[in-house]
Order: structure tokens, then sequence, then C-alpha cells
């Protein structure tokens, strides 16, 4: 995506109204086609597809304990890529190994063909390799407009802008105007250009969320990393977060998620990986996980 700097937002629906109003009871969109069921979960095409995030061996260890013990896993372009497992089974540290908030001890990540193990999260960021941040106290006493001129840290703003080039005035100028429209479209894709005003602490948890999807898409990133993106998210705005993912992911974008919610994942993503005890237990198919004693009896305690 970044290569082409093609703006996610350009094919956006026709339908500018739907859910504008939106606060959660907003959006009574048809979701059938998206939401999906076991039968019709999104499938990969036929063959491979390329993988732009690829995991080897990634081992991480705290003192003791070793939370990320030898994963390896590769996420396909344009899917969406569930990663559970049960409390303390790795996922967290996984992901901050990944988009380097964490150095890991043993293996590699590799983005798009480089190695970027090690690097600055900035710098992963800007490679097109996002992630979802919760927003931060400090943040909830700013409007939703500041919170996504105020990137999160490493990726787009201004200050990144000042210190990778010197810039005149009117240059400088021009880049913020550019970002500006980059974040009401981003503002308007999410359906929350209406709350631009709004201070993030008086959001809902659901629109939280999709403020914290918008803040990670502001880099047009290849891959979006999203940290329990259903957390605390009411159903209908459940249904719009989905819908929106489903729509990113039809324009090429591909994600990784980390969920709680089972039934989320099992429903909406074609792949699904299962950690536990700092280990892959089982990468396949929502159907093959549902199928997979090791995992029911790991994971679900006995319970699909
Ligand atoms: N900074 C740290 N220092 C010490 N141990 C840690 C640290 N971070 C994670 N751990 C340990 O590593 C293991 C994996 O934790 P991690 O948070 O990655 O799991 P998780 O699958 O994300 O769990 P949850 O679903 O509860 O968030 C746990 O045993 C945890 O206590």
């Amino acid at each position: 995506m970044s290569e082409t700097d093609e703006s996610p937002t350009e094919s956006k629906p026709s339908d500018p109204e739907a859910g504008s109003d939106a606060d959660d009871a907003a959006s009574g969109a048809d979701l059938s086609g998206v939401m999906g069921t076991e039968a019709d979960v999104p499938s990969a095409d036929d063959g491979a597809r390329y993988a732009p995030l690829e995991v080897e061996g990634l081992r991480k260890e705290f003192g003791g304990i070793t939370a990320v013990d030898g994963v390896s896993f590769d996420v396909e372009e344009g899917t969406l890529t569930g990663l559970i497992g049960p409390n303390g089974a790795g996922k967290s540290t996984t992901f901050n190994l990944i988009t380097g908030m964490l150095d890991p001890t043993a293996g590699t990540v590799r983005f798009n063909g480089e190695d970027i193990t090690g690097l600055q999260p900035h710098e992963i960021a800007n490679r097109g390799l996002a992630r979802t941040f919760q927003i931060a106290r400090e943040l909830e006493e700013m409007t939703v407009l500041e919170n996504m001129m105020l990137a999160p840290k490493g990726q787009v703003g201004e200050s990144l802008w000042r210190s990778i080039m010197p810039m005149t005035r009117g240059s400088v100028r021009e880049q913020e105007t550019e970002q500006l429209e980059r974040v009401w479209e981003v503002l308007d894709f999410f359906e929350i250009d209406h709350l631009a005003q709004e201070y993030a602490g008086n959001l809902s948890g659901g629109q939280r969320k999709l403020l914290e999807m918008a803040r990670a898409l502001l880099t047009d990133p290849d891959v979006l990393l999203l940290d329990e993106p259903f957390a605390g998210v009411n159903p209908t705005l459940e249904k719009r977060l989905l819908e929106h993912i489903h729509e990113l992911r039809e324009r090429g974008y591909t994600f990784l998620i980390v969920e709680h919610d089972m039934d989320l994942i099992m429903n909406n993503c074609e792949r699904v990986i299962v950690m536990h005890q700092g280990r892959i237990l089982k990468d396949g198919t929502p159907t093959e996980i549902k199928e997979s004693e090791e995992v029911i009896e790991a994971y679900l305690g006995g319970e699909v």
C-alpha cells in the first residue's frame, strides 16, 4: 500500500451517511455478508500467497520465564489471521516482538522480505507494519482530532517529518495540510469525523477502538496488528468495526488480530494460530482449530 501510495479511503463506499450519526447506536447496515458464518468465512485464493510478515524461531525470555518459545508463522497478504490462546500464552509478547517494542532473545522477524528484527518501533511502523495502541490516559484529555494529529509515536507526524527532511516553511505547511487531509479522510472512513472535537476520554469503548484503528491507519500500512480490537465494544459497534476490517482487507490490507472472543475470530478469520505456553499449538483454518483435540484440551478447557 505504501509503495503505491494508494489511499485506503479512495474506494470508500459511496454511502457517506451510513452510520454518520454515530454513536454506538448507529449503522443499521446489513452486515450478514460481512460477518459471515463458519461456512462462508473468507477463504484464501487457491495457491500460495505472498507473505509480507514472516516470523521464525522467535523467542523471548524474561529472567527465568520463557514467554515466547520458538514461534514461527507467516501472515499472507490480504488475509485476516487470528492469534489466540489462553492468558499468558505469549500473544502480547509476540506482538511486541514483531513491532519492535521488545527485542527477541532469539529468532527473526521479516517484513516484505527484509529482516526487521531489533528495529525501533517507529522504523517498523514506517516500513508499513502498524499496530493499534490503547489511547493513553494523557491523550484522553485531547480531542479526537488532536489525537489523530499526534499520531502514535513513530508514525507520521510533524516531528517525524521535521526530523527526516529539512524543510522550508512552505513545505512544512504543505505537509501539514496533507496530513490534515489524510486525518479527515481516515476519520470519515471510520465514521467518527463528527466526533473530531470530542475529548477522547468521552468516547465509548467502541468509539475508542475506531479511533485506535484510525490512528494506526494514518501511515497507510500494508499490515495492521490489532490488539484486542473488540474488547469493551458493544454489539452494534462491533459490527461496524468488523465491517471496516473486512472492507480494508478486501482492498488488500493484511491483518493479524489478537482477540479473546473466540467466535469473532472463528467467524471472521480465514486462518487461526493458537498459542499455548509460549509455543504454537495449532495453526489452521477455524474448522481445523475447532476440531483439534489439543486445542480443546489446552485452550478451551474441554468446551468449544
Ligand atoms: N515484562 C515481563 N516480565 C516478566 N514476565 C513477563 C513480561 N511480559 C510477559 N511476561 C510473562 O510472559 C508470559 C506471556 O505473557 P503475554 O502477556 O505475552 O501472554 P498473553 O498471551 O498476551 O496473555 P493475555 O491474554 O493474558 O494478555 C506470561 O507468563 C507473562 O507473565
